[in-house]
């Protein structure tokens, strides 16, 4: 039978089958990504083949069907695995907020290329709408300026209020929607908006911190009402990009990849070159500074882990 994983837990799986019932499953064999080694063979959202044990209702997966897509992390405690997040994503909301506390350009643009190295669109959600003073408002107007500018729609939500919850809602519909955000922006909150009698904890899931103890957190997936299906990453606070070539990064950031075959290096790293586009499109403000200056960041943070 094919099913759907919908909720992993390590060494249990369970899958909604093709019947429309759920089982239990372990996995049998060896899946692997190509390349790397991975912490969990199989994650949500992942097709996988399985059969029922002789006399049980649990099933054994056999079979990982070809992944559209994935997002992976670097595992916690064993850098050189990853942890597969979550498989065949249609889209990426990041959920943001400019009232306490207001989420920062950088950690946006780290999102935005960790969608782009997956080729999974995304979009921001503006959520606290109901806080936002003029000043709030003045800086929403800047943020959404500078993504939708380079074509990351922007959306202005208050999980408190319900307000423009329809509006989110129809963007959900049929498709499958990775959740991501830092502590404190209630994500929570309007997940349990949109998934009325869930009643997903708000506030209190926290990740192991470097000397802390292991533990791993798995994402959630919740079939939505009215159709599609949401992907929660509790405790997950931010998706990175896992193994990126400090000279690829430039690809992941939409302004600059369309500009850097006019670079006069094709190695150019965009940092000092003589001659690069990039680095002239960050002068003449056709690449807004801040955009530059994560890409900065990331490179050299990039740089210095390598
Ligand atoms: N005013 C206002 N407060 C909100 C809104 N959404 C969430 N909050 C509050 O913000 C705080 C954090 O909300 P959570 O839903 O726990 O946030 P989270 O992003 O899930 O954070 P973690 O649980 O730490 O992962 C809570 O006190 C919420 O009540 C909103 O739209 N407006
Ligand atoms: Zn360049």
């Amino acid at each position: 039978m094919q099913g759907l994983v919908i909720k992993s837990t390590g060494s249990w799986y369970q899958v909604h089958g093709e019947n429309g019932l759920e089982y239990n499953c372990r996995i049998k064999g060896k899946f692997r990504i190509q390349g790397i080694q991975t912490t969990n063979p199989v994650a949500v959202g992942d097709q996988v083949g399985f059969e029922l044990e002789p006399n049980s209702d649990n099933g054994v997966i056999n079979k990982l069907y070809d992944r559209r897509n994935y997002i992976i992390r670097k595992s916690i405690n064993l850098s050189k695995q990853a942890q597969i997040i979550a498989a065949n994503l249609d889209q990426a909301f990041l959920v943001v907020t400019l009232a306490s506390p207001r989420t920062s350009l950088g950690f946006i643009d780290r999102f935005l290329a960790t969608a782009e190295a997956y080729d999974i669109p995304a979009m921001l959600i503006f959520n606290k709408l109901d806080l936002y003073n003029e000043d709030g408002l003045e800086v929403l107007a800047e943020y959404q300026r500078i993504y939708e500018n380079i074509g990351y729609p922007c959306y202005t939500v208050s999980a408190l209020e319900g307000t423009n919850i329809p509006l989110i809602e129809s963007l959900l519909k049929d498709k499958t929607t990775l959740f991501s955000g830092h502590s404190g922006v209630g994500k929570s909150s309007l997940i349990n908006v949109l998934l009325p009698g869930h009643s997903i904890k708000t506030g209190e899931i926290s990740e192991a911190s470097d000397k802390g103890q292991h533990t791993t957190t798995f994402a959630e997936m919740h079939a939505l009402p009215f159709g599609g299906y949401l992907i929660d990453t509790p405790g997950i606070r931010e998706l990175g990009i896992f193994d990126i070539k400090p000279e690829e990064l430039g690809h992941y950031f939409r302004e600059m990849r369309d500009l850097m075959n006019q670079c006069k290096f094709n190695n150019c790293r965009h940092v000092n070159e003589p001659g690069c586009a990039v680095l002239k499109a960050v002068e003449n403000g056709e690449i807004e500074l801040s955009r530059y200056e994560s890409y900065l960041s990331i490179y050299h943070g990039n740089e210095t882990r390598a």
